[in-house]
């Protein structure tokens, strides 16, 4: 019988995960134990299968093996995200219908009013306001979000994310149309709301430059054996050196 390690000081624990598609594996053997209230930065080349990852944390996709979440087991969990396990920020997030920015917002409440149809009180909508406030983006609270250009959405989303009560977050490149102000204040308030709100968060990122000044860890998903690295300025070269190296790109 083969014996699992002990997983109840970490946020998430992977024993031997493979997932991937009919015909193609993107996670082999992954080993993972990330304890609670860490930061871990997941790069990798295109198609490395970063959100492939987080597929598989969020229930979108079966595999082999074991994925531990806050000290249960994914398969026997439904909806992970509706349960409170995480909060998921896809890369790609639509909206088909004009909503107030501050009404989008102030649904990240949204676990904690699922009985309640009297809806989002005023002090949800104060939270909605300065979680607006903290991203930069307290100017947008009346727009219509389905008009706001890419980055200005990525900022909302985050700001929704922010009122989420999930101890595990898990965001897909967050700061992919941002501009260089707004890229390095997004990983300031990452870090800070980490350890304010102890929340353990997963970001995939291509942002290397981003990294190195972040405490936590960097996942490597085009490495030969993709393991946990606590971030630093060499441990962030030397990612980046394989990354730009063609010969990683067959690995
Ligand atoms: N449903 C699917 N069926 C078959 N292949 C798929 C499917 N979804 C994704 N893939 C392939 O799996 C590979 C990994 O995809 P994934 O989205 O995990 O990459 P990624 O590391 O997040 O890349 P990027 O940095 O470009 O976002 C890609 O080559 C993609 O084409």
């Amino acid at each position: 019988m083969t014996q699992i390690p002990s997983t109840k000081h970490q946020a998430l624990s992977t024993n031997n995960l493979v997932a991937g598609y009919e015909r193609r594996v993107l996670l082999r053997n992954l080993f993972l134990s990330v304890p609670h209230g860490a930061f871990v930065a997941i790069v990798g080349h295109n198609g490395a299968g970063k959100t492939t990852l987080f597929r598989v944390l969020t229930g979108q996709l079966p595999y082999q093996g074991t994925v531990v979440v806050a000290g249960r087991e994914l398969r026997t969990v439904r909806r992970p995200a509706v349960e409170g396990l995480l909060a998921h920020l896809p890369q790609r997030n639509v909206v088909a219908f004009p909503i107030e920015v501050r009404e989008l917002v102030v649904m990240g409440r949204f676990r904690q009013h699922r009985s309640l149809l009297a809806g989002y009180t005023a002090a949800d909508y104060q939270l909605a306001d300065q979680a607006l406030h903290e991203v930069g983006a307290a100017h947008l609270a009346r727009r219509d979000f389905t008009q706001l250009s890419g980055g200005e959405q990525q900022l909302v989303w985050l700001a929704q994310l922010r009122l989420q009560d999930a101890a595990l977050w898990l965001l897909d490149e967050p700061t992919q149309q941002l501009d260089i102000y707004y890229r390095r204040r997004v990983f300031g308030l990452l870090r800070r709301w980490g350890q304010e709100l102890h929340r353990t968060i997963l970001c995939i990122t291509h942002d290397l430059e981003q990294l190195p000044e972040l405490p936590g860890y960097l996942l490597n998903l085009s490495a030969p054996e993709p393991a946990l690295q606590p971030l630093s300025r060499e441990t962030v070269d030397a990612a980046r050196a394989w990354l730009e190296d063609e010969a990683s790109l067959h690995n």
